[in-house]
């Protein structure tokens, strides 16, 4: 239905539990991503579980499910890692791809993603961010 939300049309805690579980195995072997040495760090140290929690539950609340995520704010969280635009564009694709992988359908795909490009600035390190034309 039309007036459905984004986490009931992505299928709910089911169908986004399982492409957040697909996603982050991806991003931990990702070599572009494990470029930048505090990503690498992160991923190398573990708490995969945790992280999958995290990620499915702010995916859940931003989609317009139920209130749910307990982590940190995006720019809080980032701060630390040093963020380039290169990098976004990293973790953006295989967002875009495991969409794809997990059959989401172009409507959902794209209202997804307008999510996660709005959070580009707060993810973005402000030293390396560069200025919209
Ligand atoms: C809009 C895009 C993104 C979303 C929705 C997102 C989501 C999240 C969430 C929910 C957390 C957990 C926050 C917490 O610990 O309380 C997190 C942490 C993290 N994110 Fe992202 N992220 C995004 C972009 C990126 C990018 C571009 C990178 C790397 C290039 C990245 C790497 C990490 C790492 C390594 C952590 C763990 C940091 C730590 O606890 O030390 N994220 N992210």
């Amino acid at each position: 239905m039309a007036d459905e939300s984004l986490f009931d049309r992505l299928g709910g805690f089911y169908g986004i539990a399982g492409a957040v579980d697909v996603l982050v195995d991806r991003l931990y072997s990702n070599a572009s991503a494990n470029a930048n040495p505090a990503v690498d760090k992160f991923h190398t140290e573990g708490g995969h579980a945790g992280f999958k929690f995290l990620v499915t539950a702010w995916s859940i609340e931003e989609t317009g499910g139920p209130k749910c995520y307990p982590g940190r704010d995006m720019r809080e969280s980032h701060a630390h890692l040093n963020v380039s635009e290169q990098d976004f564009d990293t973790v953006r694709l295989e967002i875009a791809a495991t969409l794809s992988y997990v059959g989401v359908p172009k409507q959902e795909h794209d209202e997804f993603m307008a999510i996660i490009d709005s959070y580009r600035d707060m993810v973005v390190d402000p030293d390396k961010r560069i200025a919209a034309e």
